[in-house]
């Protein structure tokens, strides 16, 4: 079993500064709070831009927090060897990972280097080859090759098997199955699946609903930047509550049904005269009503509605 990290967001925001001479800013992330416990996997979901990898990179140490507190078993954020020998993350684009010049088992001798100097050539082949083989591919038929001799699903679950030979105990998965066949997805999917009845805590960052219901017990709903719905998946999914989360799963296409247009973002129960009441289950989550154990909702009109206070 391996030993998994509390992950911890309590009202994150993330702002960046833009526009020249960076003299404006974008509010990327905004007062957003979930965690993820160890052995759970928890999905993000939400548009283009609506502030997912911004969440995935703050975990990751690769920006900083605004204001808010993000903590993994109650510290802060400390990027160095110590924090990535158990937090990492495995991304879009497997290729961008790797260095064209070298050959795949190149990236496990950097992790070997880095982090475990002192374990014998013939124990570090051992450990890279059960490794390997955890993520159902054949050692003798990919650590020779070099990067473009192999697939983006190769590639991805060599990334996958790296993390692996480091002391896991969290892990951002930021949309690593979108440059994968169907087949492929499944395979990299259960070895998510495999990971979480280890005991390791994962953040699964997706577009896609269907991949993120596949695995995780949690779901939240981000748009542009803030939370509108998060809880239990089978919540979230069996009964959608916000516009949003009803206009995402209203865009799946399904055989032989006809597409209707979604309802606009425009009501919820803060418009329709439901107001979280200010003493009830939904006052101590401070911005968002709680409607059923472990199934929040937020105001429809965020984030130009002043009526969820944070
Ligand atoms: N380094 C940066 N500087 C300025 N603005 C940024 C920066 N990184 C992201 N943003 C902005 O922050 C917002 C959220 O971006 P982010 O990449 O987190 O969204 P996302 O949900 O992951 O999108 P996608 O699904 O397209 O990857 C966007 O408006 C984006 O333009």
């Amino acid at each position: 079993m391996l030993e998994g990290l509390m992950l911890t967001l309590d009202h994150v925001t993330k702002t960046y500064r833009a526009g020249a001479f960076g003299g404006g800013s974008v509010t990327a992330v905004d007062r957003v709070s979930f965690t993820a416990a160890p052995g759970e996997v928890v999905s993000l979901i939400g548009e283009s831009g609506s502030g997912k990898s911004t969440i995935g990179r703050m975990i990751l140490g690769l920006t900083g927090v605004s204001s808010g507190t993000l903590t993994l078993d109650g510290q802060r954020v400390r990027p160095g060897k110590d924090f990535y020998r158990r937090v990492q993350g495995v991304f879009q684009d497997p290729f961008s990972c790797y260095n064209p010049v070298f050959r795949a088992d190149r990236v496990f001798d950097l992790v070997r280097r880095a982090y475990h100097p002192g374990v014998r050539d013939a124990e570090w082949a051992d450990r890279v080859e059960k490794a390997v083989r955890d993520v159902r591919l054949d050692p003798a038929q990919v650590l020779g090759r070099y990067p473009h001799q192999l697939s983006g699903g190769q590639l991805q679950r060599l990334l996958i098997a790296r993390a692996l030979l480091l002391d896991l105990s969290f892990l951002v998965a930021d949309e690593i199955t979108s440059m994968l066949d169907a087949s492929t997805r499944i395979d990299v999917l259960n070895l998510l699946a495999g990971l979480k009845e280890r005991g390791l805590g994962v953040l699964y960052i997706t577009h896609d609903l269907a991949l993120g219901t596949y695995l995780a017990e949690k779901t939240v709903v981000l748009r542009r930047g803030r939370v509108v719905e998060r809880g239990d998946t089978q919540k979230v999914f069996g009964n959608p509550l916000h516009p949003y989360t009803r206009t995402l799963l209203a865009a799946v296409p399904r055989l032989n049904q006809p597409w209707d247009p979604p309802e606009p973002v425009r009501s919820c129960a803060f418009h329709e005269g439901r107001d979280a009441p200010s003493g009830g289950p939904g006052a101590a989550t401070t911005d968002l009503y709680e409607t059923e154990p472990d199934h929040f909702v937020a105001c429809a009109q965020l984030p130009d509605c002043e009526r969820t206070p944070a």
